[in-house]
């Protein structure tokens, strides 16, 4: 895909791991630093957090996620993602509706839309309609650096956000959830190592994100999860997330101890995504 970006000059993140993340990975946050700034001065923080607490309850994510591991079924949560810097354009043409109605109905728990436009090619809108052709609860997935998106996320509809442990620091991401449970949403925090998994501890939510996918070489490797799932503490809950594609990954995954899983190119890829949805939430 067009991998020309924005050119700017922001500041990243003071995160302990900010050296050890890919060129890609680096231009993605200092863009989203610019972006969300030049957003707010259209639309200030009070105003967004009005529009936040006149969305309505949002949909249990966390609670969805419990009850399957509770009931020993996977919990699926289904991406809608139309393109990434690693597979570039993944599924055109794209239709969120009709996807998401898709994974609902071969049993997905939750849905992740992605909304990061410049190198996702996602919108609030995808989210939006993922959402109302839907009962289940929807995760925003973007990068998120600045509270004022928390309440973005659930102005356009999200039940839940992703905070990235390598993309923030500790004081952010204590903000960012806070802002989250301020609103009844749910929290994804995403690890990618032991260091990343003490500092996610600090936080309240129960879901513990472990991202296969190397921050530098952007390349998944599911033995990650088989590493990191047995450090996760019993009373948190271990989600697979990147990388995950046939009944033998979920099978290995749950062996792991991660029943939930994130699951998206794989899925966009096939040309039935519903059947590829249904045949992994039936492998375990
Ligand atoms: O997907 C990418 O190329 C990517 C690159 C840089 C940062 C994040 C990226 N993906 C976000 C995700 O975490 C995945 O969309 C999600 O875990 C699903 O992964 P997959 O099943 O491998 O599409």
């Amino acid at each position: 895909m067009d991998q020309t970006l924005p050119v700017t000059d922001a500041p990243l993140p003071d995160t302990k791991r900010s050296a050890d993340l890919s060129d890609t990975l680096r231009q993605i946050l200092a863009a989203k630093y610019v972006e969300v700034q030049a957003r707010q001065q259209e639309t200030p923080l009070a105003e967004m957090e009005r529009r936040a607490r006149d969305a309505g309850r949002p949909r249990p994510f966390t609670a969805a996620l419990c009850n399957a591991v509770a009931d020993l079924r996977v919990g699926l949560i289904a991406e809608v993602k139309r393109a990434s810097p690693s597979g570039g354009l993944i599924r055109e043409p794209f239709d969120p509706a009709g996807i998401a109605r898709a994974y609902e109905e071969a049993g997905a728990t939750c849905l992740s839309v992605l909304t990061d436009e410049p190198w996702f090619q996602g919108t609030p809108e995808h989210l939006r309609l993922a959402r109302e052709a839907t009962n289940l609860p929807v995760l925003r997935k973007d990068f998120m650096v600045d509270p004022w998106q928390v309440f973005e996320a659930r102005a356009m509809g999200a039940d839940a956000i992703l905070i990235i442990m390598a993309a923030v620091t500790d004081e952010m991401a204590e903000r960012l959830e806070d802002t989250a449970r301020g609103l009844d949403m749910g929290v994804l925090v995403e690890i990618h190592d032991e260091a990343e998994l003490q500092r996610a501890l600090g936080l309240e939510t129960r879901l513990i994100g472990v991202n296969n996918r190397d921050l530098r070489s952007l390349k998944t490797d599911i033995a990650v999860t088989e590493r990191l799932a047995p450090l996760v503490p019993a009373d948190r809950i271990p989600v697979a997330e990147s990388g995950i594609r046939t009944p033998e990954d979920v099978r290995r995954m749950a062996h792991a101890g991660a029943r939930c899983l994130l699951v998206g190119e794989h899925l966009l890829r096939q040309p039935d995504p519903g059947a590829a949805a249904r045949a992994l939430v039936e492998a375990a």
